[in-house]
């Protein structure tokens, strides 16, 4: 089974880190492909460019077997499209192979806004991972096609290649790469948020409004 964790990853914070870990165990892969987005399609600029967020990427899961990155957005001109993605791996992984693509409920509440959204589960399958904040809308497309495709659970993945879309609700940390942002911007210090190695090169880098010469 391959897995696949997209994001913006501005920066990428033990959030995501301990959700990718966590996931690693509980979907029994020995690896979840990182997936950062080249031109996210859904938001303004980044406070990152692709390259500097790429690096924090590398820092962040530097020694980490469980943890891969796949930088196939990157190199790709334009919007990055998750579909086209999609697309570029199930040719790679073969037919039969199934695939995975894990969001959180945040992301996924505006799925029905995604490009060629309607195709993505022939493509793979999806794995929600409940946030808190406010549920999604049951009226919604993204909650009316959970509730068709829901898969009971894991063991279920393994038996498809893809078109089942499972809830998991794993322990979370609260934080967010906007709240990082900020509070560096504001001249707060996010260690314990994010590996110390990515707090160096962001100050180093002088990202988000760090100063380079900052000593917190
Ligand atoms: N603390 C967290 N725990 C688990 N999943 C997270 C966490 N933060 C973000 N995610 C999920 O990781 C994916 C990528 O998120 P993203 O890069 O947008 O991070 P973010 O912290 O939500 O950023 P931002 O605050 O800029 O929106 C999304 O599917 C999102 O739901
Ligand atoms: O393909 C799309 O149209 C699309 C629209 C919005 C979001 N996505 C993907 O969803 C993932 C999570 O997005 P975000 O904003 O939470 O970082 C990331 O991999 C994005 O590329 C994809």
């Amino acid at each position: 089974m391959h897995v696949i964790y997209g994001g913006t990853f501005d920066p990428i914070h033990h959030g995501h880190l301990r959700l990718a870990l966590e996931l690693s165990d509980r979907l029994g892969v020995p690896r979840i492909h990182l997936v950062p987005c080249h031109i996210p399609p859904h938001r303004g600029e980044t406070g990152a460019s692709s390259a500097q967020r790429l690096r924090l990427l590398e820092l962040a899961i530097a020694g980490e077997s469980q943890l891969a990155i796949d930088s196939r957005e990157l190199d790709r001109a334009g919007a990055s499209y998750t579909a086209d993605t999609l697309r570029q791996l199930r040719r790679e992984v073969g037919e039969d192979e199934p695939l995975v693509m894990v969001v959180g409920t945040d992301a996924f509440a505006g799925f029905d806004r995604w490009r060629d959204w309607q195709q993505i589960p022939g493509l793979a399958h999806i794995v929600v991972v409940r946030r808190p904040g406010p549920p999604l809308d049951p009226s919604g497309k993204p909650a009316r096609l959970l509730a068709e495709r829901a898969a009971e659970d894991v063991s279920a993945l393994y038996g498809k290649p893809g078109g089942l879309i499972l809830e998991l609700d794993p322990p979370l940390l609260d934080i967010s790469a906007t709240g990082i942002r900020e509070r560096i911007g504001e001249g707060r210090s996010p260690r314990y948020l994010i590996p110390d190695p990515v707090w160096d090169e962001i100050r180093r880098m002088g990202l988000y409004g760090a100063c380079p010469d900052d000593n917190f």
